[in-house]
């Protein structure tokens, strides 16, 4: 009987269930989006029971449409948007509040109080994170101390906390385990990423109970069983990994200097850096690549907020285009951009930048500019936020980038993918398989049940599948760089001002 691996990607507008094969290769997909919640302005939930639905739906339809019984699956592996908070009752396992997702800027005070108390050091020395509304804490701080009777609930130990790794592990489980993973624990800003530990001053900082959080694990483990109601088997749930790191697997970037971006709702540059801890200055982000082998590997990120997302603001709420690959049509349709710049600065602005009151901006319209040249420079600016974080990738590093790795929803457009070579001047590889989320996920899930047997056999598989190289005059080049640096600064500490 052939096994397959299943992988679910519970991403930040759509959950996916992909299986694979033991050559890597997908043999099925299915995908389905949710509901976004934006309550008020720079505020963005989802319900968590609905992410639930969503996820498990999509696992048994792809095995419906693939006709592959549970009893072939050897494992399932979990990889997930990070940092989105879901806080439950121990017994009912119902949400007592939406899930509050990574863009949601509503803890921006917290992190302002935090910062001002002069813990932004020790933060980063602890966690490798900037003090920031992006990560979990302050979003679980900000449910206990403002949906009624929670907090004293969660001193009785009855309350639990996870992010979606923990929430769908949870679930899949029949409410039995409740776990993550260390590349998740990373992303709370609770996690002391030297020790492996929860951080006791940290949580006291915050007046968060240590009995609601998950027990943190390696990424390629098992974890548990899912519950017989779920497919009728028991199948392991044996790998979890927050979707960056589980994409950063997928490409194989398992040498330290290896590094990968990945286009999806936002864009998340990260490199591998070994055991090697580094800390950044230059506004990058300390993680944790994954738990594996007995020890944990580490990688420096750069956390693009808004990247595909720009796309989806042009298609739904402008209206200027019907589909995200229509946006490669129109940019293509015009020479340049024409001076316009878009600054998709939505819910403030990551990497390197960390400012949680800047606000999108459109620049340098002059009368000639239509709708394609505004759909260009939505484009452009994905590659320039790149820029940004690679250049002080490499400043960090002190690596001189020879090509970076692509993947997610956004490599799909050649336009984009020849302006990010050209603006980096740097070689950009699309893989044959750009969904390395999900592959990275399974294979941390295989690797862990003996489906494959090591990070060598996992390299072979990659597989290129267009190169694009740069080839634009150099003065240019960075004359419309200069330009995006002008329009960021425009667009920063708007909210505050
Ligand atoms: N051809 C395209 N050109 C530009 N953006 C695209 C294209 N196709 C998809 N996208 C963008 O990619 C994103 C979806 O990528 P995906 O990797 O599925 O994201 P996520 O995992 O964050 O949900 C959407 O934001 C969409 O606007
Ligand atoms: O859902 P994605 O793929 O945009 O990823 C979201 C990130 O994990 C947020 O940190």
């Amino acid at each position: 009987m052939e096994k397959f691996i299943l992988a679910l990607d519970q991403g930040t507008t759509s959950s996916r269930a992909i299986v694979f094969n033991n050559d890597g290769k997908i043999v099925g997909v299915a995908q389905k989006e949710f509901t976004q919640i934006y309550p008020k302005p720079g505020w963005v939930e989802h319900d968590p029971l609905e992410i639930w639905e969503s996820q498990i739906g999509v696992a048994r339809e792809v095995l419906d449409k693939t006709g592959i019984k549970p009893e072939q699956i050897a494992a399932i592996g979990i990889t997930n948007q990070r940092e989105t908070t879901v806080v439950w009752d121990k017994t009912t396992g119902k949400p007592v509040y939406n899930a509050i997702v990574w863009q949601c800027r509503r803890t921006a005070p917290i992190c302002d109080e935090l910062k001002a108390k002069g813990l932004a050091d020790s933060i980063r020395e602890k966690t490798g994170l900037v003090i920031d509304a992006y990560f979990s804490g302050t979003k679980v701080k900000w449910i206990l101390d403002n949906v009624e009777g929670v907090r004293e609930r969660a001193e009785n130990g009855e309350i639990l906390f996870g992010n979606i790794d923990t929430w769908l592990i949870w679930n899949l489980s029949g409410g039995k385990v409740h776990v993550t993973d260390y590349s998740n624990a990373s992303r709370t800003m609770l996690f002391n990423i030297n020790t492996l530990e929860w951080d006791k001053e940290i949580l006291s900082e915050l007046n968060v109970p240590e009995s609601m959080l998950p027990k943190a694990l390696p990424s390629s483990y098992v974890y548990g069983y899912t519950a017989k109601e779920v497919f009728g088997v028991e199948i392991p749930i044996a790998g979890a990994a927050g979707d960056q790191q589980a994409a950063l697997f997928g490409q194989a970037c398992f040498k330290p200097g290896m590094a990968k971006n990945t286009y999806g709702t936002g864009c998340f540059m990260l490199m591998n850096t070994g055991e090697k801890l580094v800390h950044s200055n230059n506004g990058l982000l300390t993680t944790i690549a994954w738990g594996l082998d007995g020890k944990v590997e580490y990688a420096l990120e750069g956390s693009i907020f808004i990247a595909g997302a720009s796309v989806q603001w042009l298609r739904d709420e402008l209206k200027v285009i019907e589909t995200a690959a229509k946006s490669e049509e129109l940019a293509t349709s015009v020479p340049d951009s024409n001076g316009v710049y878009v600054v998709p600065a939505f819910v403030g602005m990551g990497a390197p930048y960390w400012d949680m009151y800047a606000r999108g901006a459109v620049l340098g319209l002059t009368r000639g500019a239509n709708r394609a040249h505004l759909v260009r420079a939505t484009l452009e600016s994905i590659a320039f936020q790149t820029r940004d974080v690679l250049e002080a990738m490499q400043e960090d590093s002190k690596i001189k980038l020879e090509e970076l790795k692509v993947d997610g929803g956004a490599v799909a457009n050649n336009f984009l993918m020849q302006f990010q070579s050209d603006i980096l001047g740097v070689n950009v590889a699309r893989p044959v398989i750009t969904e390395t989320t999900a592959l990275g996920a399974a294979y941390l899930a295989g690797l862990a049940v003996g489906y494959w047997n090591g990070k060598e056999e996992i390299a072979k598989k990659w597989n290129v599948d267009v190169v694009f190289n740069p080839s634009m005059d150099e003065e240019l080049k960075e004359s419309k760089y200069a330009g995006w640096k002008k329009a960021v600064s425009r667009a920063l500490k708007w909210e505050n001002e």
